[in-house]
């Protein structure tokens, strides 16, 4: 297991904190404490304190803002704070009320902040102590004495809380200590991690010898192709250890029973009933992308329904509680109806301004929609595409676009082998994806072809939704350029039969259209040195087999050209070097545009002059 981290010369908490309360002009650091508050809650209200062990951030400090936590305080990575620590960030947000103070079930965490609200209280001052306990993958059997884990619905309890105590000028301490118990007792999350973490480390000065830290080795992470339920955000151990990693809906089954289940008598911390609404967070545990933690959303939304017949009426994703860059996610449930139902629904809603809490809407908004009701069908789908007289021989362009779809086929590996080394890798792929596209099109027969505009048109959308990419925008360009042409010249004299003549002008305009969107033009080593010079070719002698060779070279000739556009201008020549046996690297983009046009070159001479 190897975590990378930068190397740091000073412990991360301190710097870390400053860096935060850069961003929230409301914020102040006690530094020698580690301890952030806001100045911008008033003495009148319940103060919120939180804190703990950093390395689970944005919990706590990225949770201190309007509506709010109103002071957090930050151990050592993975450590509880100090009592004095703790009685400093009560002392420094000063309430008549009195502070409740929310903390995770960790034995350093209870007895440190236990400790300091007795001497807070000693001094007068009213204190409530609210635990989190939401983990469920230590059993009833297992957690007996110490109870369970607090997680990422630490962050939920944070946001209740925090509204309640903002937004209710008439919430006495045990009202929002209250709120905050019945929401604990109604929250569940579980944990799922492909490997332990790694704390980023410390070296005395910049120009240490970076010594491997032995701490790396005290971990035990997990084996290749292992993944575990229910590991704890310090790699405390979990329920189980499982292999081979499972697909993302395998997981988030296996997660929701330990979630959900009532016949596991070992868990079942909370019933749902049918009618109870529930609030999903999910939670990226630091090292998963944040295009994966809402795939991970979307599944665990899919299987609430499908298997448990829950739809939640509020739905969060991102990063709350983390353990520092954590390569796993957790899943929380809120049972929002026991836990006190539309109140805790505004207080979840509650404007904030906490970088830690990420969603921002609106109650009314909430109830104007629903968590499900976001599909809708295309508008457009419906749009009649442009017709004309435009005509088309539908046999012959079938057979070209068959034949053209079929050329690029063939070349696919080639292609791919070219943009491995000039490009992403991905040009193969994209131009056979149209390609594949427009042979399914052709076998549905979902394209008018006696109709040149229509059906340029249908292949323009077929284009752009099958090929993402530099080629995709450029062809489709290129298509829904050609069709204007012909709709253009209908205009000015009526329908027409399209001859090689007459493709040969629109070709020429749609170029010149194409050209308003790219500045590559021949001897750029792009797709235009294919493009240009079949064009131009075809407009000089109308001769389809000319302009096909025309192409062909120009393709060829960019294995001798730099490139200038496109992700080829940014690799070393070297890389290059290895083609030089077939005469240098063609570009990609050219090769397979000359393949297209040979496809079509051979079917149109084998059935001759009508297009
Ligand atoms: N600015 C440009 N103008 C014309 N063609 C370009 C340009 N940039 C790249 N290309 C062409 O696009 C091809 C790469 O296509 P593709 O893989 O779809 O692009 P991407 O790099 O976006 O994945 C290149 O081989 C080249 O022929
Ligand atoms: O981050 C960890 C907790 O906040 C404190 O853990 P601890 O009880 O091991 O000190």
């Amino acid at each position: 297991m190897s975590n990378k981290h930068w190397n740091y010369t000073e412990d991360l908490v301190l710097p870390h904190l400053r860096g935060l309360c850069r961003t929230n002009p409301d914020l102040r650091l006690i530094a020698s404490e580690r301890v952030v508050f806001t100045t911008s809650s008033p003495e009148s209200k319940v103060m919120i304190l939180s804190g703990g062990g950093s390395g689970h951030e944005p919990l706590h400090a990225g949770f201190v803002g309007d509506g709010l936590l109103d002071v957090a305080v930050a151990g050592f990575v993975f450590a509880s704070p100090s009592t004095k620590q703790i009685f400093s960030g009560i002392k420094s947000k000063p309430s008549n009320k009195g502070t409740l103070i929310v903390v995770k079930n960790y034995t350093g965490d209870i007895l440190h902040f236990g400790l300091a609200a007795e001497r807070a209280k000693a001094e007068g001052i009213p204190v409530e102590l609210l635990i989190v306990q939401d983990d469920v993958s230590v059993g009833k059997t297992k957690n007996g004495m110490v109870g369970r884990r607090g997680l990422s619905g630490t962050a939920v309890v944070h946001k209740i809380v925090g509204a309640k105590a903002a937004s209710d000028s008439g919430a006495t301490l045990e009202d929002v200590a209250q709120l905050g118990r019945d929401v604990i007792s109604n929250l569940v999350t579980i944990g799922a991690s492909l490997n332990h973490v790694v704390i980023p480390k410390k070296i005395s000065s910049a120009d240490d010898e970076i010594v491997e830290s032995d701490s790396e080795d005290e971990h035990e992470g997990l084996k290749e192709d292992e993944y575990e339920i229910g590991m704890g955000i310090h790699n405390e151990p979990g329920v189980k250890k499982s292999s081979p990693i499972p697909t993302v809906d395998s997981v988030v089954e296996e997660l929701l029973v330990y979630l959900l289940s009532e016949s596991d008598k070992d868990r079942s911390y909370v019933k749902f009933d049918k009618k109870d609404e529930v609030a999903l967070m999910i939670n990226n545990l630091g090292g998963t992308s944040n295009l994966e933690i809402y795939v991970i959303q979307d599944a665990v939304c899919k299987k609430l329904k499908e298997i448990y017949g829950i739809v939640p009426v509020r739905v969060y994703t991102g990063t709350f509680t983390t353990s520092i860059d954590g390569p796993g996610f957790s899943i929380t449930l809120l049972n929002v109806t026991k836990a006190g139902g539309d109140n805790v629904l505004e207080y979840l809603d509650y404007p904030t301004t906490a970088p830690g809490w990420n969603s921002a809407i609106s109650t009314a908004k909430w109830s104007a929609g629903e968590t499900e009701n976001f599909v809708v069908e295309d508008p457009q789908a419906e749009a009649a595409y442009p017709t004309s007289q435009v005509k088309f021989d539908p046999e012959v362009v079938s057979a070209l676009l068959e034949a053209g779809a079929k050329s690029v086929l063939a070349k696919e590996s080639k292609i791919t082998l070219y943009d491995t080394v000039a490009g992403d890798g991905d040009c193969g792929e994209t131009l056979a994806s149209g390609s594949n596209a427009i042979l399914k099109a052709l076998k549905d027969k979902d394209l008018e072809l006696g109709d040149a505009v229509k059906s340029l048109s249908q292949l323009t959308d077929i284009i752009e939704t099958a090929m993402g990419g530099t080629s995709g925008g450029l062809y489709s360009i290129f298509l829904s350029s050609l069709a204007k042409s012909f709709k253009h010249t209908e205009k000015a004299k009526g329908g027409f039969q399209v001859t090689l003549p007459v493709m040969a002008a629109a070709l020429n305009d749609a170029l010149e259209s194409l050209f308003k969107y790219t500045r590559a033009r021949t001897g750029d080593r792009t797709l235009i040195d294919g493009l240009e010079p079949f064009v131009r070719t075809l407009s000089k002698t109308n001769d389809l087999g000319k302009a096909n060779q025309a192409a062909f070279e120009g393709s060829e000739s960019t294995r001798k050209l730099d490139a200038k556009f496109g992700r080829a201008s940014y690799v070393a020549k070297e890389e290059f070097e290895q083609f030089e046996s077939e005469g240098g690297l063609p570009d990609p983009g050219a090769v397979g545009f000359a393949a297209l046009i040979d496809g079509f070159t051979k079917a149109y001479t084998k059935l001759g002059s009508k297009l």
